[in-house]
Order: structure tokens, then sequence, then C-alpha cells
């Protein structure tokens, strides 16, 4: 069994009664108060340079509250949800652990990090889908799991998406069209920028480079019904573009291809025909996509060849076909859309592996 969780979903807890120390810190949230500090330790630009890294996080909780800070630990969202499973606090994967600042290439915490006061709430690291042990006896009686079964590692969600879609090959990418669009590209080079929010996970051999925007889903979400979206959509045609240059966030804020916590949202004009508005924001979404593939391309990473779309936006055929236009590659559904089915396939590698 394993789990897929948003990426820098960060929870600090007391290592000694598993309680949590205040509440969780969203995926997407931002503490630009830490940032300067993680600047003065980290490398230039390196991942935890963006103010929604997981460090950040960290570090504006410890400087900010009063609690006994003698026996923490850092846990991300999958951390913590395996951790009710398996009953072993402190242990995360070197896909959440990223933007912590662990380094999956040293496969170890950097001396710059070590040597930091906050370094014992760091949580133990090990890869995405290795086993750490069986489900609690607890769990198992009352759900009527098996004795044997095993609890694996996890990893962040856009990476289980592209787990999902089976993608093997450098050049091929996964867009992951859910609340948010975060992008994996395979490739062999390792690259990251937080000045444009680009960071690379490790996948076994080689490298998934992209990042996570604030566009995407919620925004539609704030505007459309799905049902909405469905009916509208029908009426667009992709192969035209759209006149209408808008830039889709709930609320001020962009992670990635620009890092600007300070950008608004532009959905204006509004034009009369709801058709035309939602060709607009789709069309707008695609050229954010093709924007961030570009980027990837000039910074050395693979260039893309082809898409697989995973997340609830995956379902648009339309927005597929304007993908495909804007992006000038073959954009195509996944055969597995949903993230959990990575994540399966993580437990499962983990468990053959391991036999
Ligand atoms: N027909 C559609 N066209 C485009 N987007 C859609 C459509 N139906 C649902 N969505 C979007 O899919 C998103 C939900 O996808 P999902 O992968 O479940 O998101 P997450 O897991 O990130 O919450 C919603 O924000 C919604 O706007
Ligand atoms: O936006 C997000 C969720 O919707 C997360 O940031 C997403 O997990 C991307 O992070 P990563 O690239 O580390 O998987």
């Amino acid at each position: 069994m394993s789990v897929d969780g948003t990426s820098a979903t960060t929870m600090i807890l007391d290592s000694k009664s598993g309680e949590t120390l205040g509440r969780p810190f969203l995926y997407n949230e931002s503490c630009p108060d830490a940032l300067p500090i993680v600047k003065s330790i980290a490398p230039e630009n390196h991942t935890v340079c963006l103010g929604s890294s997981t460090l950040c996080k960290l570090v504006s909780w410890w400087n900010s509250s009063d609690t006994d800070k003698g026996s923490v630990v850092l846990m991300h969202q999958a951390d913590w949800l395996l951790w009710l499973l398996h009953g072993k606090l402190g242990i995360s994967d070197y896909n959440n652990a990223l933007k912590v600042g662990y380094d999956p290439e040293l496969e170890s915490y950097p001396s710059w990090l070590l040597s930091q006061p906050y370094s014992n709430a760091l949580p133990s690291v090990i890869a995405p889908g290795k086993p750490i042990g069986h489900l609690k006896e607890d769990i198992t009686q009352k759900h009527g799991f098996s004795n044997d079964c095993v609890v694996c590692t996890g990893t962040t969600d856009s990476i289980a998406a592209f787990l999902a879609a089976r993608a093997t090959q450098p050049g091929k990418a996964v867009t992951s069209l859910g609340s948010t669009l975060a992008i994996k590209l395979l490739s062999t080079r390792r690259i990251e920028d937080a000045r444009y929010g680009v960071y690379s996970h490790r996948l076994d051999d080689k490298w998934l480079v992209g990042g996570a925007s604030n566009t995407g889903g919620a925004v539609l979400r704030q505007i459309f019904t799905d049902e909405q979206l469905e009916k509208l959509s029908k009426q667009i045609d992709p192969s035209e573009a759209s006149p209408l240059d808008y830039y889709p966030l709930q609320t001020a804020g962009e992670r990635f291809p620009v890092a600007d916590p300070n950008m608004m949202p532009r959905l204006l004009p509004r034009p009369e025909s709801d058709v035309q508005y939602l060709h607009g924001i789709l069309e707008s979404i695609a050229r954010i996509e093709g924007k961030a593939y570009s980027l990837l391309k000039g910074m050395g990473a693979t260039p893309v060849e082809e898409v697989f779309t995973a997340g609830g936006g995956s379902k648009n055929e339309k927005w597929i076909k304007i993908r495909e236009r804007v992006l000038g590659v073959p954009v195509s559904r996944a055969i597995q859309t949903e993230a959990a089915y990575g994540a399966a396939l993580l437990a499962l590698k983990g468990m053959e592996g391991n036999i």
C-alpha cells in the first residue's frame, strides 16, 4: 500500500506524542517571512528558495512558535497519512523531502541544512515505494486487510500522476490538470532555478523536471460548474486561437513558470459569450503550459516530444486539442488519469523489488 499527496503540504508534530503542533501549511501557501533566512543559508536559486517551499514553512514555524522545540518532527501530507497506517513516525521519501532541502542525488540532507538548529525536526528519507512496515493491527482488523499487507513510502501527487501515465522515455511528459497545473518532463539532465519555480525530482536514474503553477482547474471551478464546463466546451472550436489573453489565478501569487508572489490574476475583459470566455481561459492556461515547456527546454532539459494529461481537466477533449495546437507536440489523455493509480504502481514496484 502507498499514498501520494500534494508536495510541500507540511505538518509539524510532537515526535513523542504524535500530536500536531499548530495547523498544516498547504502546498501552495507561501511564507515570505522565512524566505530571506532560507536564501541566506541555501545555494543561490536552490529549490528551497521559494516562499512555498517546505523549508520556508519549517523556518517560519520555528521562528514564530513558542512551543518547546526539543522534540518536533516535520512530516508531509503523504508521510503523515502513511504514519497513520504503519505507526513509525518521521519517515519520508526523497520526492516529498525535496522541497525541505533533501538532495536525492547525494541521498542525504546537505551540510548547510544539517547545521541549522531545526535539523533534528527533519524526517528520515528513503526512496519512494520502499517497504516501511506492516499495517498497524487495529487498522488491519478494522478494515479487514490481510495481515501481510505492507505499507511503502509514497510520493507527491504530480509524480504519482506521471507514474500512472506509464511514460518511460526522456522527452515524454505529464501535465496534471487538477486544481493546479503541475508539469513533469522526463529528462536525462537535472535542472533547477527557484527564480522560475523549476526543480527536478529523482525518478530512479533520471529526472522529472518541472514545477507547479497556481493556475488550473480551481480557477475554472470559481467561475463554472463541471456541468457548465462540459456543456460550454462542446461549443468551442479548438482549431481557432482565442484572442483573449488572461493569466488565470485564484488569488495573487504564482509559483511556475514565473515565481512571483505578487502576480495578480488577470481574467478581464469578460466577453458576453461564456463559450468565448471559457475558450479564452483554457487557451490562456495552455499558453502558460507552453511557456513552461519552452522554459525547461531553454534550461537544458530533454525537449518535450509528447504530453500525456492527468487530472480532472484531462476529460476535456477540446482543451486537449487547444493544448496540442499551442504546444506543437502530440497531446493526449493518459491511460490512467488518477494519481492514486501511480501510488499503487509504486507500492507494487516496492513489493516486487523486495519479494
Ligand atoms: N470538463 C472539464 N474541463 C476542464 N476542467 C475540468 C472539467 N471537469 C472538471 N475540471 C476541473 O478538474 C479539477 C478537478 O480535478 P482533480 O484532478 O480532481 O483536482 P485535484 O485532485 O487537484 O483536486 C477541477 O478544478 C475542475 O475545474
Ligand atoms: O500543485 C500542487 C498540487 O496540486 C503541488 O505543488 C504538486 O504536488 C506539485 O509539486 P511536485 O512537483 O513536487 O509534485
